[in-house]
């Protein structure tokens, strides 16, 4: 089972929000959706679950396309931030409510699931939406994504506004949904090194373009932090794929993408290190930003 987008673009009158977006999501995967603020990640969520109209370009299941096509939608679920405000329409409702809502339009819902995870996070049946604390909502959004037993599953930041306990609790209980059934997970979120390891595969969003999709284990392991003397630098990463070198003064420091086997060469007056995830992102979004 896999989904496919082909050149996806949603336009608002003169802005581009998604530029062509090309991207395959195969079965039984995590992935972890990473972008700045308005880089389109909710944007990209709803379109793939149908909630939103594409501009132009194909959206599939299987090769069959998902808009309004009941069987493809019936796999695929988007959780997305649950507005409790007076005047919203959730916001008046009970725990309970909500939960009896979302089983009533996701097929596969698992309702024991639902009251176990909801036992599991201390959610109160009958308190109203509208009293919960931010986190609470976060964690009903969680326990809706994970009872809905949709094949393909989005997440929409699932973990803002949740205490480090609560994220891990979170994190813990998805890894044993993904290892019981291999339902496929999208997970935005802004916090991405805690969530690294959960990730088998990162997607960069940046101004409504992929700028990289990758196996989050590999890009770690190819991707090293060169500084020390500039010149030194420069002749260490001669001819390699680089991420936006900085320079001050005579010293420089950049991100080396390394291909399959291939190492550096350690020189005096310079250090090679493993980088991060954050810094990976923070560096190509200066790239592509060019500062
Ligand atoms: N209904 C709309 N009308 C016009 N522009 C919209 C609409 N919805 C979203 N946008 C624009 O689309 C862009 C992407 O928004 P989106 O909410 O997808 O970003 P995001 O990556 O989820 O950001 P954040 O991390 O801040 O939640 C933003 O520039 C936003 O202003």
């Amino acid at each position: 089972m896999k989904i496919e987008c082909r050149n996806l673009k949603k336009n608002y009158k003169a802005k581009e929000v998604l530029q062509g977006v090309n991207l395959t999501l195969e079965k039984g995967k995590i992935y972890g959706l990473i972008g700045r603020n308005g880089a389109g990640k909710t944007m990209l969520l709803s379109i793939l679950s149908a909630q939103n109209p594409v501009s132009s370009g194909q959206l599939l299941l299987d090769g069959e396309p998902i808009w309004e096509n009941a069987e493809a939608l019936s796999h695929i679920y988007f959780a997305r931030e649950i507005i409790t405000s007076a005047n919203s329409n959730s916001g008046g409702l009970k725990v309970k409510e909500y939960l009896n809502m979302a089983a009533s339009y996701l097929p596969h819902w698992d309702k024991e699931m639902a009251e176990r995870l909801v036992k599991l996070f201390h959610l109160e049946p009958k308190q109203r939406l509208i009293k919960l604390s931010k986190g609470m909502v976060s964690m009903l959004g969680a326990v809706t994504a994970l009872a809905s037993k949709a094949d393909f599953t989005f997440l929409d930041e699932p973990v803002s506004g949740l205490d480090v306990v609560a994220r891990e609790q979170f994190y813990q209980l998805l890894l044993e949904e993904f290892t019981e059934t291999g339902r496929t997970f999208v997970i935005s979120t802004h916090i991405i090194e805690e969530a690294a390891d959960i990730f088998e595969e990162v997607i960069f969003l940046h101004h409504g373009k992929i700028i990289l999709k990758e196996n989050t284990q590999e890009l770690l392991e190819e991707t090293v932090y060169v500084s020390g003397r500039a010149e030194t630098v420069d002749a260490v990463i001669q001819g390699k794929e680089i991420y936006k070198p900085k320079t001050l003064g005579r010293s420089k420091s950049v991100l080396v993408r390394l291909q399959e086997g291939e190492i550096l060469n350690q020189k005096e007056g310079i250090t090679i290190q493993p980088v991060n995830l954050q810094k990976i992102f923070v560096s190509l979004c200066r790239e592509e930003e060019n500062v």
